[in-house]
């Protein structure tokens, strides 16, 4: 079950929620969302106390980002153990709530691999639950961990690419604290030069259709005071063209073992794009995101979405719960067919880096980010 649990803020100072946590209130453990369908314009959270409610926002998106569903999918399944429920089969719906953001299947199987080694060697329901939740909020720490060191080499490398400083970036969707345990991916590193003084301007896509670049990330941007600009995603080519963008960074949902990326989409055009205008095209996400098991980017399943949300402007206050029309404004003839895959795939002879907390690869290659799967691998048993 979900429900709407407090009200903060008037939405134009927010208060500082955190995009997730676990509450234990009198009436049994609880995971707790900054429900994320409401914002700008409200902040509201949403309390789910069984693995269905978790998986209802996860399909609206009420949650969302790669590495925060990898998270949330771990505290589902801990909650689902917490309150007695079938485990196996909450992890199951959990994992398959969302197909292409590989960090929610990995969060999953790891509250599940804990919860399991319990009962095996013969530990009560009780302790299998209390090991999942230890599992669960040790990747929400490793989570913010990684944040803080892929802001690191992200800037690093920003400063080694362009030496004159000054950066100004271009970002698409909504990489930032929403997204994360700590302060995100792609915009962890925005938000780094910023403190540096080295951000000139971050220039935000709005990301058709639901906005998050113009509901979230610049949310996020006002909230840290950058100077950021929301452009439409089509307006991107004008800008590049007329060369008032140094970088691109972005973050990623997979990454298949060739260097192939999976993130928003409208990242793709972004990447031909600055290829075309010799602009770096970097790529921020945790190792949680490489996915050794996907060989190549025709193997990542892309999730399709409903029609309702190209042919409407939903406005964030419209729930977008399991309806068939999503009561936003329509904007095209009833009955008009829609193409809505919420991701695209970019080759990776058009990334110019991808920055991990482990370390920055550059060039993409199969054989470098295999080495540095191995390396993060011996760093974290
Ligand atoms: C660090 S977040 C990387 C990606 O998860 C992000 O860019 C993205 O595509 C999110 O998509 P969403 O559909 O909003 O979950």
């Amino acid at each position: 079950m979900a429900d709407q649990y407090a009200r903060y803020g008037d939405g134009t100072r927010p208060a500082e929620i955190p995009a997730i946590r676990w509450d234990e209130p009198p009436e049994g453990p609880v995971l707790v969302l900054l429900d994320q369908t409401r914002l700008p314009a409200e902040e509201i959270e949403l309390v789910c106390t069984d693995a269905p409610a978790l998986v209802e926002a996860i399909r609206n998106l009420a949650v969302r980002g790669a590495p925060l569903l990898g998270i949330a999918g771990a505290y589902g399944v801990a909650l689902a153990a917490a309150r007695g429920f079938d485990v196996e089969e909450a992890a199951t719906s959990l994992e398959g709530a969302r197909p292409t953001a590989v960090n929610l299947a990995v969060g999953v199987g790891r509250a599940r691999a804990a919860h399991r080694a319990v009962l095996a060697r013969g530990g009560s329901e009780e302790q299998a639950a209390e090991a999942a939740l230890a599992e669960a909020r040790a990747l929400h720490r490793e989570d913010a961990e990684a944040s803080t060191r892929m802001a690191a080499h992200g800037l690093a490398l920003l400063d080694e690419l362009l030496p004159g400083g000054g950066h100004r970036v271009l970002t698409h969707c909504n990489t930032g604290a929403l997204v994360s345990g700590g302060e995100g991916t792609a915009f962890a590193v925005a938000l780094a030069a910023h403190r540096k003084g080295r951000l000139r301007r971050l220039w935000v896509d709005e990301t058709r259709p639901l906005l998050q670049g113009a509901r979230l990330t610049a949310y996020e941007a006002a909230r840290n005071e950058m100077a950021y600009t929301l452009l439409t995603d089509n307006a991107a080519g004008s800008l590049f063209a007329a060369g008032e963008v140094d970088a691109v960074l972005v973050g990623a949902d997979r990454i298949a073992a060739d260097g192939s990326v999976a993130n928003k989409v409208g990242t793709y055009p972004l990447a031909v794009l600055a290829r075309y205008h010799h602009v770096p095209f970097i790529v921020v996400a945790p190792v949680t995101t490489l996915d050794p098991g996907t060989p190549d980017g025709a193997s990542i399943e892309v999730e399709q979405r409903a029609g309702h949300e190209v042919t409407e402007i939903v406005a964030p206050q419209v729930p977008m719960a399991g309806v068939e029309v999503g009561g936003g404004i329509p904007v095209a003839p009833l009955g008009t067919q829609a193409y809505n895959p919420a991701f695209d795939v970019t080759p990776p002879e058009l990334v110019t880096a991808i920055v991990t907390e482990e370390g920055v690869v550059s060039p993409v290659t199969a054989e470098a980010l295999a080495e540095l799967c191995d390396r993060s691998r011996q760093v974290t048993i």
